[in-house]
């Protein structure tokens, strides 16, 4: 008998081990359980008020798109600015609160040191990517909050007694709330999904006139539906997922008398925006495992396939049991928390600083109709635009919020969204010409995008000094230009309220686009990739044999627990309502070898043993403790 360790990694095994707070246990019992000192593995054979939902249009569909937007401006926290004229990067010079005590001037210089930069009293919000969607259900609340947690310098933290009554000495825990929840729940979801249960099989007996002994006719329970998850092309954010984030496919319907089998459980459809990465949710606020990438509209892939419904006593009928009163429980669907989060799937990313003029590029280039002002940070989320050339050349820009330095250290929104410029194949660098040094401030946004990630500086990308049409930014164009040029960059020039200049822009972007996909193509990375394997994953677990177990001994209370995926849905799916369901276990775990492991293990009589998984709230259903008892060299369960 070969011995190894085996690994089983059953769906629900792994929702239990997501911060679930109904299923608090972890994957493994040997993990939990420090007093055993057995253990062996036998294998014989193999080894702010959401929006409704947003009317949002495709981005493939040759109209632009424009992402919604936050409330009015004049709630936004520098509405103060509207007045003003011009803000640079270099020297915003904001004073929005004014600072009192000592402490929190000291905290402003320290800042304005490490950053090097005088922001004077431009107070920054640290953005808190870390939060969830959850707490939604005080949107109201969060709304009127919104310029106020802003403002923090300190991220905006919020504090939330949890537990709620304000008990002294009771343990506080803070909320951080670093921005609203539209805002990070743009991109970001969690969601729960859970496959259908099968339906049970029924015990029934076929009596009619003439025929009283007409054998078993006990019907099979339907399966349970699937879950998939499909790519939606109208839809261009995660934000869907604030109001509904538990998606549970139908349970499959129980047998009945006639042999009259149930029908399946209905399936369920999780609808994610182009672009969406799939993660399985990890506890400890790491990332979990990815499962799937979603880029393309149309795409669909089973995620969880619903559970086998239980056979009927009619199935069980042999030459040796004509009248089998058996019939299974429907196997139970797995589930699973997952981590959503959105890449957008464009050709193309706008980025530079703050109030540079890249919404205004976007709505020159592309039908798309950004919110555009005169202050920093007038895009809260990506706008999306396509821009089309002829018939069937186009391209899909991204306007991102504006960079501040400190950003890849969360500081102002940028960082929030450089993701999505991943996906992007070129970058189209905008600079304000009219701040006072246009080449500090595309030297601090380069830097930003390198300390994000030095992937995306590795893009190809191409500079537009916008604002021509001022005075003070074409005084400074010819020292801007050569000191790119002498870094070999060749920048553009251009004014994006009057139009000059942004097709050049746009089609030598348009140009890096179509030399990154003839790239790809040479690359032949678009191989197909198989979308359905975590159901086949699923299924392997489904088909792991019985005789493959885990035995180990919790020797503080005599307790022996014997753990294998297969036995384990074996022992899920019996329903000891009916006696001979009891003969069948015995006689299924003497075949598949626990009884000889166990007895030579050393299992001494009134020992425990534990057939399948503990389970937190189902415990009656999966697992069995039986007391053993050895008469005249013969194992027998009580
Ligand atoms: N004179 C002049 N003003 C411009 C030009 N392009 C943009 N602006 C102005 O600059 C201000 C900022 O423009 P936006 O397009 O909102 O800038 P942004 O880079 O998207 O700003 P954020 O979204 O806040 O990062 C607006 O008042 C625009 O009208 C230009 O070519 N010339
Ligand atoms: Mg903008």
């Amino acid at each position: 008998m070969a011995s190894s360790l085996s690994i089983y990694i059953s769906p629900q095994a792994l929702a239990r081990n997501t911060p679930n707070p109904r299923n608090p246990l972890p994957r493994k019992l040997s993990k939990s359980n420090p007093n055993h000192h057995h253990r062996i593995t036998r294998t014989t054979s193999r080894d702010f008020h959401p929006p409704p939902p947003p009317p949002l249009s495709s981005v493939s569909g040759g109209d632009a798109t424009t992402y919604t937007r936050l409330p009015p401006k004049d709630d936004f926290f520098l509405s103060s600015l509207h007045s003003s004229t011009e803000v640079k990067l270099s020297e915003l010079n904001i004073s929005t609160r004014k600072i009192e005590n000592d402490e929190s001037s000291q905290e402003e210089e320290l800042f304005d040191e490490n950053l090097g930069l005088s922001y004077g009293k431009f107070e920054l919000f640290k953005v808190n990517s870390d939060s969830e969607c959850e707490d939604d259900d005080n949107e109201d609340e969060e709304e009127e909050d919104y310029g106020g947690e802003m403002l923090g310098f300190e991220g905006g933290e919020a504090g939330d007694v949890v537990g709620g009554d304000g008990i002294e000495g009771e343990e506080v825990k803070e909320k951080e709330k670093g921005v609203p929840a539209v805002m990070r729940c743009f991109d970001r979801a969690k969601i729960f999904v859970k496959a259908g249960d099968g339906g049970n099989g029924v015990v029934a007996f076929r009596r009619e006139k003439y025929v009283p002994f007409g054998g078993p006719s006990g019907g099979d329970g339907g399966r349970g539906g699937n879950v998939y998850v499909e790519v939606d092309g109208s839809m261009n954010s995660l934000l869907p997922f604030r109001q509904n984030i538990h998606f549970r496919a139908g349970r499959g319907s129980h047998g009945q008398g006639k042999k009259q089998n149930g029908a399946k459980g209905e399936d369920v459809v999780v609808k994610v925006a182009p672009g969406t990465v799939i993660r399985e949710a990890a506890m400890d606020g790491e990332h979990g495992e990815v499962l799937l990438e979603l880029l393309y509209p149309g795409q669909r892939a089973l995620l969880l396939p619903g559970g086998r419904g239980g056979r009927g006593n009619a199935s069980f009928k042999s030459g040796t049991n004509k009248v089998p009163k058996i019939a299974e429980i429907g196997e139970e669907g797995p589930e699973l928390w997952l981590e959503l989060e959105l890449k957008l799937v464009a050709d193309v990313g706008i980025i530079g600083a703050p109030n540079a003029g890249k919404s205004t590029l976007l709505s020159v280039i592309s039908a798309a109709q950004p919110a555009i002002a005169n202050y920093p940070f007038t895009t809260l989320l990506p706008n999306l635009g396509v821009v089309s050339f002829d018939y069937d050349s186009t391209m899909v820009v991204a306007d991102l919020p504006g960079l501040l330095e400190g950003a890849h250290r969360g500081f102002g929104l940028g960082h929030e969204f450089l993701r999505h410029t991943e996906r992007c194949s070129a970058l189209v660098h905008v600079v304000d010409g009219s701040s006072q040094q246009p080449e500090y401030e595309f030297d601090a946004v380069r830097l930003e995008l390198e300390l994000f990630n030095p992937e995306l500086a590795e893009k190809p990308y191409l500079v537009a000094y916008n604002k021509m049409d001022l005075l003070e930014a074409s005084e400074r164009w010819v020292s801007f230009k050569e000191n790119l040029q002498a870094r070999g960059i060749e920048p553009f020039c251009m004014s994006a309220v009057m139009r000059e200049g942004t097709h050049e822009v746009i089609c030598a972007a348009y140009e890096l686009v179509r030399k990154r996909m003839e790239d790809n193509k040479e690359e032949g990375w678009n191989n197909p990739v198989n979308l359905n394997h975590v159901a086949d994953m699923v299924q392997k677990q489904r088909t792991a044999p019985i005789n493959e177990f885990e035995i180990s001994h919790e020797s503080s209370t005599n307790t022996w627990h014997v753990v294998g995926s297969g036995l384990q849905r074996f022992v899920q799916m019996t329903n000891w309502r009916y006696i001979d369901s009891e003969r069948r276990f015995q006689h299924v775990l003497e075949a598949c070898g626990v009884y000889k492991s166990l007895i030579k293990l050393g299992v001494n009589e009134g020992d425990t043993v534990v057939v399948g998984e503990v389970h937190g709230d189902g415990m009656a259903r999966l697992c069995r403790q039986l007391p053993i008892k050895f008469e005249e060299g013969v194992n027998r369960f009580n």
